[in-house]
């Protein structure tokens, strides 16, 4: 993980050494230049094969007023649904249900709703201590070779 001695109140705002995910995440590395400075991202395999794609809200993804910032958390929903569904986005559009504080851990559990040869339909809930706080719908082209 990089950004290593920050904490989360730090100005750079990344997930520090120390944090512990919460079971069964671990630390996604390589995910790209773009989205490896967007924040450190922790995933998990469920036990029915599916993933969830987790991070800790720190200041680096923050607004001025304290929560996780909405172009942010397009970020998250875009990373969260291309990872998981192994395609590239066509078409995403996000409800932001309630605010995500700094501090707070938000992870997000996609659903792929039908795959065809050319298409993937997905959506997916993202939440906070157990409470909705991000609705994402989108459209997918598969990616060989491309894998969580
Ligand atoms: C404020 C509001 C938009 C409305 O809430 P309220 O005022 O309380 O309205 P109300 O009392 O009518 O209750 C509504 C009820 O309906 C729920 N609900 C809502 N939508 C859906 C849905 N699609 N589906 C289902 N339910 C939905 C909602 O949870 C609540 O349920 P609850 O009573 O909790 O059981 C709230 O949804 C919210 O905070 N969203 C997050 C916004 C956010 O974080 N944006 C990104 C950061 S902004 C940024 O970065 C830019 C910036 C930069 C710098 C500086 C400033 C800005």
């Amino acid at each position: 993980m990089r950004h290593i001695d920050a904490a989360p109140t730090d100005e750079f705002g990344w997930v520090p050494q120390d944090f512990t995910p919460p079971h069964g995440f671990v630390h996604l590395p390589g995910p790209g230049k773009f989205i490896g400075r967007s924040a450190d991202y922790f995933i998990r395999r469920q036990d029915d094969g599916n993933h969830s794609l987790g991070t800790l809200i720190c200041e680096g993804q923050s607004n001025t007023q304290g929560f996780a910032h909405g172009g942010f958390l397009m970020t998250f929903a875009d990373f969260a649904m291309t990872i998981i569904t192994m395609g590239i986005t066509i078409n995403l559009t996000a409800d932001f249900i309630r605010p995500v504080k700094v501090g707070e851990w938000i992870e997000a559990q996609v659903v792929t709703r039908k795959r065809t040869a050319n298409l993937i339909f997905a959506d997916a809930m993202a939440t906070t201590n157990g409470r909705e706080v991000l609705r994402m719908s989108g459209v997918f082209k598969p990616v060989p070779n491309r894998a969580p």
